[in-house]
């Protein structure tokens, strides 16, 4: 199956303002796709949806061929999820979370082998509380991988990570994917979304304003350059020069 994630006139309204207002998107397997739009633009409740932890009002959603909502529990074997601030307990060690997280899956990934390769096998021991903001950000993509998933949720995926951090966990994605890892990720960091996306969907106010590719976006613009062209998509520039 090609077609990993499907959403049909995906909507969600809360108090009667459309978080999510027909949404459509489809991403093929093995490859990266950036849901972008400004801070509330409606990015969270789009994936939340189609994770099935928020039902939608209306519109269709398939994940891996199946129905969010009713095959959760094989979906959870299958999908990996970055959770921001997640609540984990603060005196329990990394290697601990690990363990316990791989415990939760039939067929797991080595922990200690990621922890390496993401660089914080040297925290194995230490307790949640006492990582840097970077550790932790890479610890909960790890988690989010420990499944072996088939596809992957990222949500500000590199956010609090230094730059070698950064450069670090596009390569492994970028080889995850040439693995056939599908990955769906929010940034708002452009020069990760021109690195790492195949396709591109910007949501303004809950809305589609942007579907295609980095290059595509930039060519219907005015712009040359990718962030440019996304502040004029999500009118963030205009709202950056009147603060001036
Ligand atoms: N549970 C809720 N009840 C009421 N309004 C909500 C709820 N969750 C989200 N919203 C509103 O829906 C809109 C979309 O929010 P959402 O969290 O999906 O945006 P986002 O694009 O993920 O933002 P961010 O980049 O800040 O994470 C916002 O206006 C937000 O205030």
């Amino acid at each position: 199956m090609n077609e990993v994630i499907k959403a049909e006139k995906l909507c969600k309204t809360y108090n009667k303002t459309p978080a999510a207002d027909n949404i459509s998107l489809s991403v093929k397997r093995g490859t990266v796709f950036g849901l972008l739009g400004a801070n509330g633009a409606g990015k969270s409740t789009t994936i939340e949806c189609i994770l099935g932890t928020k039902t939608s009002d209306s519109g269709t959603i398939s994940i891996l061929g199946m129905n969010p909502q009713t095959s959760r529990k094989q979906l959870f074997q299958k999908v990996g999820v970055q959770f921001q601030d997640a609540a984990y307990q603060d005196n329990i060690t990394v290697s601990e979370l690990c363990e316990v997280t791989a415990s939760l899956y039939q067929d797991s990934a080595d922990p200690d082998k990621l922890l390496q390769k993401f660089g914080i096998s040297g925290k194995a021991k230490s307790q949640i509380k006492d990582l840097s903001g970077g550790e932790r950000q890479r610890l909960f993509i790890i988690l989010a991988l420990i499944p072996n998933p088939e596809v992957v949720f990222l949500d500000e995926l590199t956010t609090g990570l230094d730059a070698r951090a950064r450069r670090q966990v596009w390569n492994i994605l970028s080889s995850l994917k040439e693995h056939g890892l599908t990955i769906f990720l929010t940034s708002h960091f452009m020069d990760e979304i021109e690195n790492l996306c195949d396709c591109i969907c910007i949501l303004k106010k809950g809305n589609i304003i942007f579907y295609g590719t980095v290059a595509e976006a930039v060519a219907s613009s005015p712009y040359e350059h990718f962030e440019d062209a996304y502040l004029w998509y999500t009118d963030e520039e205009e709202l950056i020069d009147e603060n001036f």
